[in-house]
């Protein structure tokens, strides 16, 4: 699996983080060229439909495409939500499954809690507030789900000018209900800020996840972008870690932002996720972490000695040299079930658990196309078991995992290797 696929070509003018970052660079200049904004005066106040949004103005462009700002103060039970994206996106929107059958957050435990008993909020020393675990958690167990306070088209940052994001983001908070905007107005900044829209605009660039568009809005414009920059505000609380108790997913039917613990916690151990693709040496962790949210990485991993970050570097290696033998299914492949186990033995070793379900999931098909159903069917087990916590119940690993253990002999992957070798032998014969 590949955590971090679903991330944006961003050219040589966007950081690549998953969550928060310095989105427009260090010089907070656009990627396109020139152009001022035109404010759409004509746009104030049309209402898309009676159920949802509530458009209003500013709307902006700048040569291209107009945005605007849609606020739904509706939205889950009340809490309500802010879009800056084009009309035709927010009409998709509208038209997805939990604007039209709200009801379904009324079967969600614990949705958008400002409070839970399993976790507090707390100062964290050198890290500002935290999650804590307020009793011990074990791997699968929910922490929290949440939905967002903003959602921003990505297009936004590529056509229009600093100026006019930073304002239609400070206007369009002010939509949110009250209750949500104190707390969202209450997220950390990486430092202070004068006005309002620039808190807003720090605010937004501590806290925001990247989220995928598959699922909450399909492309169909030439050049459209495939995320959004979205906050979810209790889960902006949680602290980063290269070796995080817990990881997230979205889920586009609800639009919620799901955590669950990814190993046992213990009551009073801070609940943390990873800002990055964990499975990096630790130059390239500290980088971007310094890069983007400006902190340098203190966690267990990062204050490790010279010689145990060298050996945690050369597992990090051996890692990308075996994902590359388990992706190609050429003869000449070196892949087996013992290539398998050293990958689970790895990311144990590195203690990944947030990506274990990866290392499970290619030992459950290599011992399948080695022809081993039972082994197979346990890794199997173990990639959904910890890939439902990690990727949630839509994962394409975790989905593929079912299958396999629906039945091994059906699966694509049965005696895949063995066939592909065999064809291999009897070429090389010929
Ligand atoms: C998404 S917020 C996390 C919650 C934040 N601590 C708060 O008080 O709301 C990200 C910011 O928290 C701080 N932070 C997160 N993880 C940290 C860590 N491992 N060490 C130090 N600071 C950290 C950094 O200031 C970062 O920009």
């Amino acid at each position: 699996k590949e955590p971090l696929s679903h991330l944006p070509d961003f050219g040589s003018c966007k950081s690549s983080s998953l969550i928060g970052g310095d989105i427009l660079g260090s010089e907070g200049g656009a990627c396109l060229p020139g152009g001022g904004a035109i404010l759409l005066e004509e746009a104030n106040q049309t209402v898309l439909t009676p159920a949802s949004w509530r458009f209003s103005k500013p709307c902006m462009e700048n040569g291209k495409r107009e945005f605007c700002i849609y606020s739904a103060p509706d939205f889950a039970n009340g809490r309500g939500l802010m879009m800056l994206t084009t009309a035709r996106r927010a009409g998709e929107v509208e038209r997805s499954r939990i604007f039209r059958e709200p009801e379904i957050y009324a079967e969600m435990t614990n949705l958008n809690a400002e409070t839970s008993d399993r976790w507090r909020i707390e100062a964290v020393p050198g890290k500002g507030m935290g999650l804590i675990a307020t009793r011990n958690l074990q791997v699968g167990d929910h922490i929290m789900s949440t939905t967002p306070s903003v959602m921003i088209d990505y297009d936004v940052f590529y056509e229009l000018e600093p100026s006019q994001i930073h304002q239609m983001q400070g206007e369009g908070i002010n939509y949110l209900p009250e209750r949500h905007r104190n707390i969202f107005m209450n997220l950390s900044t990486h430092d202070g800020a004068e006005d309002h829209n620039s808190r807003v605009n720090k605010i937004i660039l501590t806290n925001a996840f990247d989220i995928d568009n598959t699922g909450v809005v399909e492309k169909q414009e030439e050049g459209e972008r495939e995320s959004w920059y979205t906050v979810f505000p209790e889960i902006s609380r949680m602290n980063h870690d290269c070796r995080p108790n817990a990881d997230y997913y979205f889920d586009s039917e609800t639009f919620t932002h799901n955590i669950h613990a990814v190993r046992p916690i213990a009551a009073g151990e801070e609940i943390t996720v990873s800002y990055i693709d964990p499975v990096q040496a630790r130059a390239e962790r500290q980088q971007r972490l310094d890069t983007s949210w400006h902190f340098p990485c203190s966690c267990s991993l990062c204050a490790q000695n010279a010689h145990a970050t060298a050996a945690s570097d050369a597992r990090i290696a051996q890692i990308e040299q075996l994902r590359r033998q388990f992706r190609d299914y050429e003869p000449s492949s070196q892949a087996t079930p013992g290539m398998g186990e050293l990958m689970v033995s790895l990311f144990e070793q590195e203690r990944l658990w947030s990506s274990m379900y990866e290392a499970y999931t290619y030992a459950a098909l290599e011992y399948n196309g080695a022809g081993e159903p039972w082994i197979a069917s346990k890794y199997a087990r173990l990639a959904i078991q910890h890939g439902l916590a990690a990727g949630g119940p839509k994962d394409s690993d975790v989905l593929a995992m079912q299958d396999l253990v629906r039945d091994p002999w059906a699966h694509w992957s049965w005696m895949l290797r063995t066939k592909r070798r065999m064809n291999w032998n009897s070429n090389v014969e010929a």
